[in-house]
């Protein structure tokens, strides 16, 4: 453990940390400390892209989270996942690459008052860590696309490496019920059809922390690095200015250890939107009433902190096909597993390099939308919950979510001890408008899947089943066949100065405190349009790009 103090204390080696450590370090002149909960990421299945099906739910790369019971899902409880292991969440996440749509970042310079959130201006951070494979050769690239895609970075993009017939023919019906097909989800609209884009190299998992900390910090001697190492709360000074952040407290597997900043530095949360209000709140920053509740004394009151968590609900319809293979029946036997293992070591491909999610599309839940407000993510396999068994017969997944959901959340600790785990409530379906756009989703994935080109097929519905019609019906289905699509987004969320929920400014500072900043999916104000951690990425890069002056 070092004895000198640290400019810079980042907490939490995930999406957002990994990428600032690299930034933040490349600065010789700065001491960098970057400190995880979790283990390196040195077990295999977090490399093997199908691998984040032994990694969720898995203590030694999840924080094995769980929600309240939920009463816009009937009473149920789910699994909340998080990445606790080096690269975080993006250690075990599906790998789809998504910015978003434009209007989300000009809503979010819109809420925060400051343009460096409009599209234009996070493009810019969104290429500089971009390594896009159609750029590769950019003689064969499309014209413009080198104005929207980066090709210097260290965050690899690359296509998929398997298709399924039935999943074209998804595609092919999207198309016939009136969604255009697409080759780039982002380029400001991903409205369209198309296969998604993934985070992976040669068929192996892209995490943070091979895109940003290997080489590079490991070979910096002005940074350190601590794994199973769990920040417990803020050291916090009074000055005549008011708190200061002076230092954190971190319990190592060697004991409890309080490094400490230099005079200037700053200690950044990247713990995501469990983690980082959940530190805020131990530290005594938070929401009065919760914080005297527990007998916590309450340094600055941040009734922001916690609340405002939004997600994206995917409502599961499943569909049972005949005449095409899905993963159901192609994993069912041992030949299977094992020629689809052989596939994997021979080519890195077939279903052992898939994401859990292949095809996409956005569409409009309504023609009056003027933007899409729905995300499909379309999987050739089916089963109860992710964790129970794939289905015995062969058929697909039709996951819909809705992009903008006005249903509002929290995270909120339980105890003054950072050991237990703090209660999750997204309130999924909560307001009537998001009930109204789950209805209104399952009848446009009926109609979608009633195209010629999925007839061949025979699709039969098997959840929520044709038997269910009404608006009302529906909207109660999807709280039976609906779950986390793992996109907790707002709980630090950032705003203007007289907006009394914010809890960080524009630039990330911590309300009423001096050294701290927040800086990961937490402060987004409102969920993007899409998949979260690219998103979270560019967040981490503007920071980066104005520590560095
Ligand atoms: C199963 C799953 C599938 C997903 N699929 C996709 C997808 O396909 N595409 C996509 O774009 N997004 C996806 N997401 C969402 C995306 O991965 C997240 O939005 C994003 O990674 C969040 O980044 P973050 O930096 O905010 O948090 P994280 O990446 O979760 O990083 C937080 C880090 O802080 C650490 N930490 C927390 N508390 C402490 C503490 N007290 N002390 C020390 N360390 C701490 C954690 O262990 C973790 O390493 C998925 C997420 C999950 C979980």
């Amino acid at each position: 453990m070092s004895k000198e103090g640290f400019d810079y204390i980042i907490v939490g080696a995930g999406t957002a940390g990994c990428l600032l450590a690299n930034r933040l370090s490349a600065d010789p002149g700065k001491r960098v400390l970057l400190i995880e909960a979790g283990g390196k990421d040195d077990y295999h299945w977090v490399h093997i892209p199908v691998g984040y099906l032994h990694c969720i739910g898995n203590p030694r790369t999840d924080w094995c989270f769980q929600t309240e019971a939920e009463p816009g899902l009937n009473g149920r409880r789910l699994r909340y996942p998080r990445g606790k292991v080096l690269g975080g969440s993006s250690s075990i996440n599906g790998m789809i690459y998504m910015r978003g749509q434009s209007r989300d970042y000009d809503n979010w310079a819109q809420a925060t008052g400051d343009d460096t959130w409009r599209w234009e201006r996070v493009l810019r951070a969104f290429r500089r860590h971009e390594h896009h494979w159609r750029l590769d050769d950019p003689k064969t690239a499309p014209a413009g696309f080198a104005e929207m895609h980066g090709h210097k970075g260290e965050w690899r993009v690359e296509q998929q490496r398997l298709r399924w017939p039935i999943l074209d023919a998804f595609a092919a019906a999207c198309s016939q019920a009136g969604i255009p097909a697409t080759s780039d989800f982002n380029a400001g609209t991903n409205e369209g059809v198309g296969y998604f884009e993934v985070n992976q190299k040669k068929g192996l998992r892209w995490n943070t922390a091979k895109a940003f900390l290997r080489p590079t910090c490991f070979g910096r001697p002005n940074f350190e690095m601590w794994t199973g190492a769990q920040v417990r709360k803020l050291r916090l000074m009074h000055d005549d200015a008011g708190p200061r952040c002076a230092g954190v407290e971190v319990l190592t597997p060697h004991g409890v250890e309080q490094p400490w900043l230099n005079a200037g530095g700053e200690v950044i949360l990247c713990a995501g939107s469990v983690g980082s209000p959940q530190i805020l709140q131990l530290s005594g920053l938070g929401p009065a009433p919760l914080l005297q509740g527990l007998g916590i004394k309450v340094t600055q009151e941040l009734p922001g902190v916690g609340a405002n968590l939004q997600d994206h609900l995917q409502i599961r319809a499943v569909y049972k096909v005949r005449g095409a293979r899905t993963l159901n029946t192609r994993a069912a036997s041992l030949v299977g597993k094992a020629l689809i293992g052989l596939e994997y070591a021979l080519r890195r491909s077939g279903p052992m390099s898939m994401a859990p999610s292949q095809l996409g599309a956005f569409t409009r839940s309504s023609p009056d939308r003027l933007w899409p407000d729905l995300e499909y993510h379309v999987q050739p396999l089916s089963l109860d919950a992710f964790g129970e068994p794939l289905h015995g017969f062969d058929a697909f997944t039709a996951s819909v979510c809705n992009l903008n959901p006005t249903s509002r959340g929290t995270v909120h600790i339980t105890s003054p001890d950072a050991a237990v785990a703090p209660a999750i409530q997204p309130r999924y379906l909560s307001t009537d408008e998001d009930r109204r756009v789950a209805a209104e989703s399952l009848k446009l994935t009926r109609r979608i899947v009633a195209q010629p080109a999925l007839a061949a097929f025979q699709p039969e519905e098997y959840k929520p089943g044709p038997q269910f019609q009404t608006d009302e019906e529906l909207a109660r289905l999807a709280g039976d066949i609906g779950t986390t699509i793992f996109h907790p987004v707002g709980t630090c969320r950032m705003g203007r100065k007289d907006d009394p929920g914010a809890v960080v400014d524009s630039r990330l500072r911590v309300r009423g405190v001096t050294g701290l900043r927040v800086a990961d999916a937490s402060v987004m104000p409102t969920i993007t349009s899409g998949n979260t951690a690219s998103p979270t990425l560019m967040i981490a890069e503007k920071l980066a790009g104005w520590l560095a002056g």
